[in-house]
């Protein structure tokens, strides 16, 4: 079975970037409307694509010139201008639409749409953008966690439909990522920017055997279900974690306050 290396290089700052022996990646950037992370920047300069949803560009308009707070509001608006923003717009508000339309950045209204989150339409646009094709994707969803439960839920769902495309989920907390089970997989910790708390989580199906390496409370050949065992609270050791399992399983990792 292949290996695939996991590895959180995109939030290290830029001189380190990229830091290990992981894959070359190319990253895209969603924004949700949610909080954005502090390190949204950081994010954004290591995206070749950033695409909002609906009401993620209010957070753009909004929150993005408070980070900056000795620089104009404008000037920092047309730096970070999106490449896209699509969803079904009705959070977006009207002038932050004019402004961005006005800066040239391409909206898809997919309102007809009544049955899928607004992030998944961004995933689906960038999985079908033709010269993306053959690249290694990767897409960083920023404000993905915290606020509605039946947001996160939605979030967690598009990595589950989208397993083929490597997904993560962030907040300023932590980050959540699919480790299918048609894989074997070595996350390598960046331990200055997450760690050490960790989740390994059954997602769709319980987990019949999953086998770990590098965690306080390693799984041996270790079941786990709802209503039964789950890894929660779990502990990163070793500079290297291993998973390998029978079903999907959701990692996650706590991201350190800079
Ligand atoms: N509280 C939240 N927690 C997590 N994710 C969120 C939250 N609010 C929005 N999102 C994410 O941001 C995307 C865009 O949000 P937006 O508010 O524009 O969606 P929406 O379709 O208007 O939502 P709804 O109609 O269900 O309130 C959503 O598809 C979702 O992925
Ligand atoms: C069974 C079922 N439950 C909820 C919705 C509603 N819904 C799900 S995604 C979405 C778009 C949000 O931007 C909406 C309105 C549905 N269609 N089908």
């Amino acid at each position: 079975m292949d290996l695939i290396v996991h590895s959180s290089t995109f939030l290290l700052p830029q001189p380190q970037f990229p830091a290990d022996n992981g894959p070359s990646l190319l990253y895209a950037l969603v924004l949700l409307n949610q909080p954005l992370p502090k390190f949204t920047p950081l994010l954004w300069n290591n995206a070749r694509l950033r695409v909002c949803a609906d009401g993620g560009a209010n957070r753009l308009f909004d929150e993005l010139p408070q980070l900056f707070p000795d620089e104009q509001a404008l000037a920092i608006r047309k730096r970070y201008k999106p490449d896209v923003i699509k969803g079904d717009m009705d959070s977006i508000r009207a002038e932050v639409l004019e402004f961005y339309t006005d800066l040239g950045t391409k909206t898809i209204d997919a309102s007809h749409d009544q049955d899928t989150t607004d992030l998944h339409k961004c995933v689906a646009y960038i999985r079908d953008l033709p010269n993306l094709e053959n690249q290694n994707l990767c897409v960083l969803v920023a404000g993905a966690l915290g606020g509605r439960f039946d947001h996160e839920v939605g979030n967690i769902n598009v990595l589950c439909f989208f397993s083929t495309i490597r997904i993560i989920l962030l907040s300023d907390d932590c980050l959540i990522q699919l480790l299918p089970s048609s894989h074997h997989h070595e996350i390598h910790i960046q331990s200055s920017v997450e760690g050490p708390h960790c989740g390994l989580i059954p997602i769709g199906i319980p987990s019949k055997s999953t086998t770990t390496t590098g965690l306080q409370w390693d799984l041996t050949d270790t079941e786990m279900r709802f209503g039964g065992l789950i890894s929660t609270s779990n502990i990163v050791k070793g500079e290297i974690v291993t998973v390998r399992s029978d079903s999907d399983l959701l990692w996650t990792i706590s991201i350190k306050k800079a």
